[in-house]
Parts: C-alpha cells; structure tokens; sequence
C-alpha cells in the first residue's frame, strides 16, 4: 500500500494561481507588492533560496529588491539599511535571510524589521501576537504546514497533534497553530525520552528535528498525517527530510516529500504575506 501524496508543489501552484488574480487587481488600484530579501555572506544553500524567492516575486508581478552582502557587512551597515527599507514606501515586505554571520547579533537585526514589515513573523510584536491569538502575519513554514494539512482534506479539529522539534522558527510556533486550529498538541524534542511511545499515538506527525531520515515507520501510527519540514543537505548533494520517506508511506496517510513538500509553500505563504502587508500599509485590509 502506499499512501496519498501531499504535493506542495501543486497546492502551491493553486495558491499562487489566485495570488496572481488578487495582485492584478491590486495592481490597477495602484499597488504593487513589493518584497526586499537581505542576503549576508555566500551560503549555497540560502543563495537557492534567495534565488526561488525571487523567481516567485516575478512570476507573480510583485516588485523585488534583492540586497546581497559581503560576509564581512558591518551590524551597523545591515541595521542602516533595514532602517532604509523599513522607511521605502516601495516596499511592503522584509526578509533578512537567517543564519546571519556570527559577528552579527540576529535578535538585534530582526528587533529593527518593521513590525508591519515583517513579513518572516519572526519580530517579537508579531510572536507574541501569535501566542495570543491576535491578527499577525504569521511565521511563513507554520503557515504552511497547517495550509497543506488543510487542502489534504484532512480535519485538523480534534485530532491529537505530535511536533517533533521546538525551534522559535518552527516547532514551537506549529504547534500554537496547532492548537488555535483545536487539535491537542503534544511537542516533543531530542531530550523526550519516550519519542515513539507519543508520536505513535498521533493523527498527525510534524517533524522538525533537523536530522536527516530521522522518523522511520517505527514511528508512525497507520493512516497517520506526516508533515516533514526537514531540510537536510546530504554529502552527496542531494536534498533529504528528517522523515524517511520510502518506509513511512507504507504505513502512513497523507505524507509530504522532501523536496516538493513544505518547501515551496513557505514560499508561497511569504508572498502571501507581502501581499497582506501591502494591503494593510494601504489601508486596503
Ligand atoms: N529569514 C528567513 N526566512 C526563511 O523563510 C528562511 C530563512 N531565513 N533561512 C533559511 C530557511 C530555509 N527556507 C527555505 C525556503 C524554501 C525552500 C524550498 O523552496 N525548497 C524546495 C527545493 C530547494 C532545493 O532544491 O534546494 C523544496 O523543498 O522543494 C527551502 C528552504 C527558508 N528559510
């Protein structure tokens, strides 16, 4: 048996499709989203994304500025200039690409972003008004964990959620979304000790451990929902998830890939928010 295919990368397509439709009309009443991505230093890795970020913005119509940055920028330099873009009326989104170099104080520079601005939802204004339920533009992964959970037809309500992982970026924020969507969340980490014991009783299995094929089908509960939102570069090149894939689908329900899955609508929900960003900044919403 092998189990339905959660297909990011269609689910996006779907989004985009309306996203697009929503931007033309925002494009006759005089606005254009605009997003400007800061890059620092040459990491391959964030340079594909940069790059499948920026395509996005095209394809889309939106305005895009792509700032990219010696790896020896200056805090004070990077500071100046999200301070420029915070004050760019061009300009509705930010994103400055995380990890920054170590002589760079990340909370200093995610503290300057532009609450209204920040469309990652990485400022503390923004976690905390997630942590309360309060509108924000939401952490654009989480986002679209619970957005493929949804279009895969699955029920989130009263389901017994399990996130492997508690990061500021993923794990933590996944699972209030979670539970504002009123699944019963359970969130384990490396230093749970009876990590099979949980996730074997979830519906629906998040995991964000960082490790490459860390969740095999030993772990998994028949039928059950699992979200891989692992980004792992293996020796070889190639891309893997911190589920393995071949073993869980045979046991599993519906099962993202890696690549194809929570990838592309990370993407997609940052253009989303741009878009919501540009509106509110307008008035428009
Ligand atoms: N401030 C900030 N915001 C981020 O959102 C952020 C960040 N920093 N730093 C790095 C991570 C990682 N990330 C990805 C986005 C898209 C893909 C993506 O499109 N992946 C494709 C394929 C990519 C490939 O082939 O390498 C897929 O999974 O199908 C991957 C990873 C955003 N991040």
């Amino acid at each position: 048996m092998s189990a339905q295919l959660i297909s990011g990368k269609q689910i996006s397509e779907d989004i985009r499709g309306g996203l697009r439709e929503e931007v033309e009309q925002l494009l006759n009443q005089g606005l254009t989203p605009g997003l400007a991505v800061v890059l620092v230093g040459e990491d391959p890795a964030s340079q594909v994304y940069v790059r499948n970020k920026e395509k996005a913005c095209h394809d889309l119509g939106f305005y895009s500025e792509v700032h990219r940055l010696p790896a020896s920028t200056s805090q004070e330099d990077l500071l100046a200039l999200v301070d420029k873009l915070n004050h760019q009326d061009s300009i509705h989104g930010i994103l400055v690409q995380l990890p920054l170099p170590n002589h760079i104080h990340e909370k200093s520079v995610i503290d300057a972003i532009s609450v209204k601005k920040d469309v990652d939802g990485f400022h503390p204004v923004n976690v905390g008004n997630l942590m309360i339920g309060d509108d924000s533009l939401l952490p654009c992964t989480p986002a679209g964990v619970i957005e493929l959970i949804k279009r895969s037809g699955v029920e989130i309500s009263g389901k017994h959620a399990v996130v492997i992982g508690r990061s500021n970026i993923v794990g933590k924020p996944v699972s209030l979304l979670l539970q504002r969507e009123n699944a019963t969340v359970t969130m384990c980490h490396s230093r749970t000790t009876n990590m099979k014991e949980l996730t074997k009783q979830a519906d629906i299995l998040v995991v964000a451990i960082g490790r490459a094929n860390f969740v095999d089908a030993s772990f998994v509960k028949p039928g059950a929902v699992v979200i891989d939102v692992g980004m792992n570069r293996l020796d070889n090149g190639k891309l893997a998830g911190d589920v393995d894939f071949e073993s869980v689908k045979e046991i599993s329900g519906p099962i993202t890939p890696v690549p194809g899955g929570v990838g592309p609508m990370t993407i997609t929900m940052l253009m989303m928010n741009t878009v919501l960003a540009a509106k509110r900044l307008k008035g428009l919403a």
